[in-house]
């Protein structure tokens, strides 16, 4: 049998399938699923390519960042992180929105010297010869350089007493810039082998320490009241105090992060970047001052309550997969046509709707309640409705007392009793 799949990525689309589907037993459906999913674009993109796997995308309507009101694909399989976001969106329109800001706006290439005889010598050599190390990195990847990007600086870090990264920071313009920055991270990786040293790899550092991003948004605490009656004043209070819980405990600012990412990671995904690049940052950055915190503030002050981050964020609005695949132009187009600072503002800007809604919800009602209403559409399909059903079915589990599989099965029988008499 696996002789099968031996050289599988040389074989054509169609051959990779028959072998899949004899050495599985797919059924008919699942081949199906297979022919119906297949793109000419996704067999380029990646590697044994089978089928593309679609990811639900919907609208954050209205996200106040900058002065504009910008509506956003969210690509996600949660239910309930879109509804979120807008109830998020829609609290933050009654204050003064986001306002974002750069510090500066660069991605690190590492070239990890190893076995440095004279740490020092290196030192010297490198700040004598860094004119000549940024032309060699710019000449490299040239059009970077054209566009009054490219590599503007070096940095020398020592680790130990012989182990030394050559830093090269790169303008990447409109590009996150990650094959950009290898390309000419190696070219200076060869250079300094020429001079003897010994270079273990060249590589962009995915943590954009030199790519920080802010951001602000100032709400009047009475935009926060809910409608089961808790005071707007209350509910600030409660999130300020979640919020410095996040700031004593790993285990709670993790859950915060990940419910942050809910909303970072499916616009992510939406506007092509890499999900993992911005992953790993973001964690990194969570733990920048020793402790795993989380990555949103939120305090009172007067009758506001402001909402504080600041972020690693590298994202292209060129590049990799973001000019090939037409759902991801169609993305940056709902979005008038971001510039990749706008699109890092519009991204934070949604972590940022995300965490107020998720932590409202949190500090009142609970999670579930709202949650949970939303995930009914997923349970109903789960069980075996079908799409006539699925309405009959998500208001009945919503008046039942239990949302779980073994109620909503006997629910949808019960809705296929009734239809029957
Ligand atoms: C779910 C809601 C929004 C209900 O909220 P609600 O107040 O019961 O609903 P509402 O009907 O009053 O609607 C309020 C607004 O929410 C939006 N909204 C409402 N429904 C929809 C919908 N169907 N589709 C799109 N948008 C919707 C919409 O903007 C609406 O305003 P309107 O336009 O009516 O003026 C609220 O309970 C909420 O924000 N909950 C948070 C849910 C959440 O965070 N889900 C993520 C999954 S949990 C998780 O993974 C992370 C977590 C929570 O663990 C993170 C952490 O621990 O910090
Ligand atoms: N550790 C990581 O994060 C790694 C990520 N990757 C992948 O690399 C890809 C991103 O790399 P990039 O270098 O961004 O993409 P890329 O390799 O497509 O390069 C960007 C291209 O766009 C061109 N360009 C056109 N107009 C531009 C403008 N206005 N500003 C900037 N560039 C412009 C550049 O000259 C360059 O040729 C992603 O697919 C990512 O998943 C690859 C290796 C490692």
């Amino acid at each position: 049998m696996m002789a099968d799949w031996q050289q599988f990525y040389k074989r054509s689309w169609s051959e990779r399938v028959d072998i899949l589907v004899n050495n599985q037993q797919l059924t008919n459906a699942e081949q199906d699923l297979i022919k119906e999913n297949y793109n000419y674009i996704g067999e380029q993109q990646i590697e044994n390519y089978i089928y593309n796997f679609g990811v639900p995308t919907g609208l954050l309507l209205n996200l106040p960042v900058d002065g504009k009101k910008v509506i956003v694909p969210m690509a996600t399989e949660e239910p309930s992180v879109i509804a979120a976001a807008n109830n998020g969106a829609r609290i933050m329109r009654q204050g003064t929105g986001v306002q974002t800001k750069f510090s500066k706006h660069l991605m690190r290439g590492q070239i990890l010297l190893v076995h440095v005889a004279d740490v020092r010598a290196l030192s010297n050599y490198v700040r004598e010869h860094e004119r000549s190390l940024l032309q060699c990195a710019n000449d490299a990847h040239p059009s970077m350089a054209k566009r009054g990007g490219g590599a503007k600086e070096i940095l020398i870090e020592t680790m130990d007493d012989s182990t030394v990264a050559v830093n090269v920071l790169v303008d990447t313009k409109e590009a996150m810039g990650a094959n950009t920055v290898n390309t000419m991270a190696e070219a200076v990786a060869a250079k300094l082998r020429q001079q003897g040293y010994e270079v273990l790899m060249a590589i962009l550092s995915n943590y954009g320490t030199e790519s920080l991003i802010t951001a602000e948004v100032a709400i009047p605490v009475a935009a926060l009241a809910t409608k089961q009656g808790l005071a707007g004043e209350e509910v600030a209070q409660k999130i300020a105090l979640a919020s410095h819980m996040e700031t004593l405990s790993p285990h709670r600012a993790v859950t915060a992060n990940k419910g942050i990412l809910n909303g970072i990671e499916a616009v992510v995904l939406a506007s092509g970047n890499d999900t993992r690049a911005v992953n790993a940052a973001l964690h990194a950055y969570a733990a920048h001052d020793g402790q795993y915190q989380g990555l949103i503030c939120w305090q009172v002050v007067a009758d506001q309550l402001i909402g504080t981050t600041t972020m690693p964020m590298s994202v292209g609005v060129v590049g990799g997969s973001i000019g090939i695949v037409p759902a991801v132009k169609l993305n940056h187009h709902i979005m008038g046509e971001p510039t990749s600072t706008e699109l890092a503002s519009i991204i934070v800007a949604t972590g940022l709707a995300q965490n107020l809604a998720a932590l409202r919800a949190l500090v009142s009602t609970g999670i579930q309640a709202g949650h949970m209403a939303l995930q009914a559409k997923s349970l109903a399909v789960q069980v075996g409705a079908q799409a006539g059903e699925i309405d009959r079915l998500v208001a009945k589990l919503n008046a039942a007392p239990k949302m779980d599989a073994t109620s909503a099965k006997k629910l949808l029988q019960e809705l296929r009793e009734e239809v029957t008499d």
